[in-house]
């Protein structure tokens, strides 16, 4: 067989296999078509982490024992795709994002929920937590920690403010670029970036000169790059697809000084996760001024056997509150009796599946 009629045949045997994937994944539409009207009867929430969760390691493992050629992330990005497709079989519901698009809040609202979803960019964290309260939108995704920055103080508040849950945690690998229309770097006179972005981007700026450049402080690493782009002698600190999508030449990349530069976002919304057996739980709480409250709370967990993974101090209008992680659902045995020793100074931010990606 020649070369062409080999390809030729190849090809058939691609559009058959294709025709059956269609019709499989037309008839499991049909069956989430039944789960959503059972959901719409019952008030049961749609998108449902720990399943989805669940389903993609179970098909990881049997990849793995069929020694498939599929690898993990690719299984992953194929089927959050067609759960976010499924979802929106079942009721279709917008996302909102701390924006502008481009932004890596963006890239961690599409990490989880697909590139068919419906998402909206919000200008402010405040914004984010407000449109999810009032409805507007079902999802909210907003950055929490960066391993170099530490805890976002406007993530905090949102939570102190709104009785809103987190029910998944998405870690971003982050990287930025130096982009601009200038083909020297001397021709450089002023960067645009988020304050956050310039300070994990030191050594670079110093290393390269570009200290010596104005940096301009702005809203949005995105933003930046839509500046930089319309204005002569300047440059974006931005990721990747910001400069993609204004068209910015990348003149570096990963210029940021940390080689594990991490962000931790949350996804919020009005509805808690049920147990799947590999959780996290978030709290908020805020101790009495008594001498050694905070020892006892840290010893009743002890006592306990929960593992506290993060705990960081935070201020709220002038009072010391702390933020704090440990292994566990809320609805553990062990976890309940704690938090229901505590409950006049805690306040439970969610329970949901552990990121692999720690931050
Ligand atoms: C279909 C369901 O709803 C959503 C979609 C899922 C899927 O496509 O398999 C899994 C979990 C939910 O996020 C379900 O809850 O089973």
């Amino acid at each position: 067989m020649s070369d062409e009629n080999g390809l030729l045949e190849l090809r058939n045997q691609l559009d058959t296999i294709d025709n059956k994937l269609l019709d499989l994944i037309n008839e499991r539409m049909q069956i989430v078509h039944k789960v959503g009207a059972l959901k719409a009867k019952s008030g049961g929430a749609i998108y449902r982490p720990e399943r989805e969760k669940a389903i993609i390691e179970r098909l990881e493992k049997i990849n793995q024992e069929k020694k498939g050629l599929l690898n993990k992330s690719a299984i992953e990005a194929l089927f959050l795709e067609i759960f976010a497709i499924s979802r929106n079989l079942e009721l279709p519901e917008n996302i909102g994002y701390l924006g502008p698009e481009g932004s890596f809040t963006h890239q961690a609202a599409e990490a989880r929920f697909g590139a068919m979803s419906s998402y909206i960019p919000i200008s402010s964290i405040k914004g984010v937590f407000k449109e999810v309260d009032t409805k507007k939108v079902k999802f909210g995704v907003v950055p929490i920690e960066n391993s170099s920055n530490g805890i976002v103080n406007d993530t905090i508040n949102g939570f102190s403010k709104y009785n809103l849950k987190i029910i998944a945690e998405v870690v971003l690998d982050i990287h930025h670029t130096l982009a601009s229309t200038c083909d020297k770097i001397t021709d450089i006179k002023k960067i645009y970036s988020k304050d956050i972005a310039f300070d994990q981007c030191r050594r670079f700026l110093t290393n390269f000169g570009l200290d010596e450049a104005e940096l301009i402080p702005i809203e949005s690493t995105t933003k930046a790059a839509k500046i930089a782009a319309s204005e002569p002698n300047s440059a974006a600190i931005c990721p990747h697809v910001g400069a993609k999508l204004y068209n910015l030449p990348i003149l570096f990349e990963n210029i940021e000084d940390k080689d594990n530069n991490k962000t931790r976002f949350f996804i919020i919304s009005d509805f808690e996760n049920a147990p799947s057996g590999n959780d996290k739980t978030s709290i908020l709480v805020k101790f009495p001024n008594e001498q050694g409250a905070l020892v006892r709370f840290l010893n009743d967990f002890n006592d306990a056997k929960i593992n506290l993974t993060k705990i960081k101090s935070h201020i709220v209008e002038g009072n010391s509150i702390f933020f704090i992680d440990f292994d566990g659902h809320k609805d553990d045995e062990n976890v309940k009796k704690v938090l229901e020793k505590h409950k006049n100074s805690v306040k439970i931010l969610g329970s949901y599946v552990k990121e692999v990606n720690d931050i």
